[in-house]
């Protein structure tokens, strides 16, 4: 019997797991299979993970962050020129006031629209490039080709996690339904009262693996219903699981509500926030349905299948402020 603790660090509900040893090592080998329990702890109980060892060169991390920053600090005038109309979902810039995350699930009453600006790239013909700054299609590029990456080691760890083949979710996700997400969220020194940088929202579908920077407010709702803060710990990625995994898994991984909060007005000079966010998700024509190894005996599935682009494209229209 592997120890999970042996994987994981944790001081808080959200463990953090070097992954490492599932990288480098057979899978029958103790710490590869102590990661693989901690993986499966993690999202059957927070739905998130810390995750270090991941294999992601840090100057890419570092690149992409300047070019974000140096987008998100040019004019406005400047910024919109990246600018479809179209709402958030399709592609280029958005600016604040036109996305409302927490309006996102079916029937949710609508909610204030998030204190955020983002660009989004989807590795493709039809990305908006914006001029400046310079070689900016090259380093998101770039950051998109690495975290791809990783993500095709973790839907191995997670298919093995779930005692699958490990190649199970190969075919779904040779060409993934990634979205690569800038996202910056500029001061708000007199928030209304209630009012959160982003709204509560599960994401929508695969595994999101973000990076954040030192700036604190991303919190996930708990089982007991408390908010705890997610860590910063340098040189990580955050994962969690989206609304398709909690279908595929029959709710043994969980897709949890999580938001972020204004920083507390105690919190002197600079707030800004800029974080990468990769969505990621099986190709838009996968439909999800409970895994075989996910069905206990006597159980049902809870979910009837999904089209996973059609769920996606429900999520993002609610979300958008008309
Ligand atoms: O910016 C963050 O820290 C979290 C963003 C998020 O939850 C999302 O983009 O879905
Ligand atoms: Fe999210």
């Amino acid at each position: 019997m592997a120890n999970t603790d042996a994987a994981m660090m944790t001081e808080g509900p959200v463990p953090i797991i070097d992954i490492k040893p599932f990288l480098t090592f057979e899978e029958s080998n103790p710490a590869a299979q102590a990661v693989i329990q901690a993986w499966d702890k993690a999202f059957s109980t927070v739905g998130f993970a810390v995750i270090v060892g991941h294999g992601v060169p840090e100057e890419v991390v570092v690149d992409t962050y300047a070019k974000a920053n140096d987008f998100f600090s040019l004019p406005m005038e400047d910024k919109m020129k990246s600018c479809l109309g179209k709402g958030y979902g399709v592609g280029g810039y958005l600016p604040p006031g036109l996305e409302s995350v927490g309006s996102s699930k079916k029937g949710a009453p609508r909610k204030p629209s998030d204190i955020v600006e983002n660009i989004l790239v989807h590795y493709r013909e039809s990305d908006v490039i914006p001029e400046r700054p310079a070689g900016y299609k090259d380093s998101v590029y770039r950051y998109w080709e690495a975290v791809n990456k990783l993500l095709l080691q973790i839907m191995e760890l997670s298919a093995v996690a779930l005692g699958l083949p490990r190649s199970h979710f190969n075919e779904s996700f040779a060409s993934p339904s990634n979205v690569l997400r800038l996202a910056h969220y500029p001061d708000e020194k007199n928030p209304k009262p209630g009012q959160l940088r982003y709204g509560e929202h599960t994401d929508y579908t695969g595994f999101t693996i973000l990076k954040v920077d030192q700036v604190p407010g991303l919190q996930v709702k708990l089982q007991d219903g408390s908010w705890a803060d997610i860590p910063y710990i340098p040189g990580s990625f955050i994962v969690n699981a989206g609304d398709l995994l909690q279908v595929w898994t029959n709710d043994r991984w969980l897709s949890n509500l999580h938001r972020v909060q204004i920083p507390p007005c105690d919190l002197d000079g600079n707030t800004e926030r800029t974080s990468i966010v990769f969505f990621t998700g099986p190709h838009n024509d996968t439909l999800v349905s409970c895994l075989p190894t996910c069905l206990a005996e006597g159980d049902r599935p809870h979910y009837e299948p999904i089209k996973a682009g059609e769920h996606l494209w429900q999520r993002i229209n609610a979300s958008n402020v008309t």
